[in-house]
């Protein structure tokens, strides 16, 4: 997948509930780390939308299984090999090396080589579940996440509207400076972002397939969003 148009990702564990994210989602968010047995679910696979893997390390706010990176980047090398496959999430942080958790960037440059020679689009993400950083830490992350990925993708916790601002300038000036991301924030403050965002060229959102499940503090439901969204679509100016 491309992502040159927004995209509507319905998150889940359990691939089984894929026939209700049909009606409105493009694809699917596999979160293999919440996943009981990942692999063995995607081996027997058999909906329609193409998956999103994403198998979050501990040390970004995930539950991955594997005791260390490189039994991470195993499972997630794994999953490209299926042809549902179409996308795969790292953390922008194991790719750059810029946390205490990642010794090694190997695992991840090598899984980012991987699923581009399998035609499986790599998907750079960021996570603070804290704050939103400064203007500037935001737009540097959104630039160094879009070329580290096909798509950089930057979720922030907002708590006022000067937050949500700064992560919507900032999706619209990485857009219009040509780079393909992602932008949302968690939190109450920041919900209304995931139906604006993509007005401001966020090519990508999320949403829980089950709203009883949701994967992020804020998250819409499926059909909501995918209302928002198509409501708000805006021409570019
Ligand atoms: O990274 C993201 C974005 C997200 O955190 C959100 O805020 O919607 C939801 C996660 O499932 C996904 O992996």
């Amino acid at each position: 997948m491309d992502f040159d148009s927004f995209t509507l990702a319905a998150s889940t564990a359990d691939l089984a509930e894929e026939p209700a994210a049909r009606e409105h989602a493009d694809i699917v968010e596999f979160r293999m780390d919440l996943a009981s047995d990942p692999l063995a679910a995607l081996d027997a696979y058999d909906g329609e939308l193409p998956l999103l893997v994403t198998n979050r390390a501990t040390w970004e706010g995930g539950e991955a299984a594997e005791p260390d990176e490189a039994g991470r980047f195993d499972t997630l090398a794994a999953a490209t090999e299926y042809d549902a496959v179409a996308a795969v999430d790292v953390e922008l942080r194991a790719l750059t090396g810029d946390s205490d958790a990642v010794t090694d960037t190997s695992h991840a440059t090598a899984l980012r080589d991987l699923a581009r020679e399998r035609d499986v689009t790599v998907v750079a993400s960021v996570h603070d579940f804290e704050a939103t950083p400064p203007a500037e830490r935001l737009r540097d992350l959104l630039d160094t996440a879009a070329s580290e990925g096909d798509v950089g993708k930057l979720a922030v916790t907002a708590h006022d509207r000067s937050d949500t601002l700064a992560l919507l300038s900032a999706t619209h000036e990485a857009t219009a400076a040509g780079e393909r991301v992602a932008t949302m924030a968690m939190g109450e403050a920041g919900r209304h972002t995931r139906a604006v965002a993509p007005v401001y060229g966020s090519k990508l959102g999320y949403a829980p397939v089950d709203p009883e499940n949701a994967t992020a503090p804020g998250q819409y439901d499926l059909a909501t969003l995918a209302g928002l969204v198509a409501a708000l679509d805006a021409p570019e100016s």
